[in-house]
């Protein structure tokens, strides 16, 4: 049976993400190859609470999706998402960011930026219901779910781009991968930095409140325009990824 949740009133139905999607971003291979595929976490994208709410997201080219990662181990690893980078703002030095709400559940976001073939940073957001997460331009982002609880958690982001899944299949996965006995380096990589832990915080530039539900935002949408146009916005970013 599909696995649905009710939004604005509608039933919506999932895309799902398989084990066997992940295939080359598991730690644990030796697991990997022994047990049968699986459903994983579980996209709805394309959200709204209305039709009238969908044509002014639509037309702000914004999404807001839910995820839900049910709890569990891949082997040794927690259950996380797959990874992936965003695309260039078109004309800029700047890629896509985007912004979690975690809702039900507990979150750990890994973050990783790439300069050439380093890796420069490398970042860990713990969430809990309510929490913001933001992710800045031009870092690369996991989803791990290290907890006993299903994930439900909430995003926007603009809808104008595909994300790109090669960067975290080509190194088998994240920087460092969350065991049951902590994080440890992904061997693939070369010369990694410390991880380095941030809290989750209010952004009143983006009208983002801890605890604060981020979907009222489709009510005041220039708020989200650092979605788009993150290059307006450098500083903000900057003052929160080095807090
Ligand atoms: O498997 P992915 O594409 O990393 O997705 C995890 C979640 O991240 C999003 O792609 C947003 O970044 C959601 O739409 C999706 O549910």
């Amino acid at each position: 049976m599909v696995y649905t949740i009710e939004f604005g009133g509608v039933e919506r139905e999932p895309g799902i993400r398989m084990l066997h999607d992940m295939k080359e971003v598991v730690c644990d291979r030796e697991w990997f190859d022994s047990v049968d595929d699986f459903e994983l976490y579980y996209m709805f994208r394309h959200l709204s609470m209305s039709e009238a709410e969908l044509k002014t997201i639509n037309k702000q080219h914004l999404r807001y999706d839910i995820t839900v990662i049910p709890p569990g181990m891949l082997g040794r690893e927690f259950v996380k998402t797959a990874g992936h980078y965003h695309p260039n703002v078109p004309g800029e030095e700047i890629s896509y960011p985007e912004v979690y709400q975690v809702l039900e559940g507990e979150a750990t976001y890994l973050l990783q930026k790439h300069e050439f073939d380093d890796i420069v940073d490398v970042v860990v957001i713990k969430a809990k219901a309510g929490d913001i997460a933001l992710i800045p331009p031009d870092y690369g982002h996991v989803t791990i779910n290290a907890s006993d609880e299903p994930l439900k958690m909430a995003n926007w982001v603009c809808c104008d781009f595909a994300s790109s899944y090669a960067p975290f299949r080509d190194m088998a996965g994240g920087a460092y991968y969350l065991l049951d006995k902590g994080f440890v380096r992904n061997p693939c990589y070369e010369d990694l930095p410390e991880l380095r832990y941030i809290t989750p915080v209010d952004i009143p530039e983006f009208g983002l409140e801890c605890g604060r539900d981020m979907y009222e935002l489709v009510n005041d949408t220039e708020k989200l325009r650092f979605l788009k146009q993150p290059q307006d916005f450098v500083g903000v970013f900057e003052s929160i990824v080095t807090i």
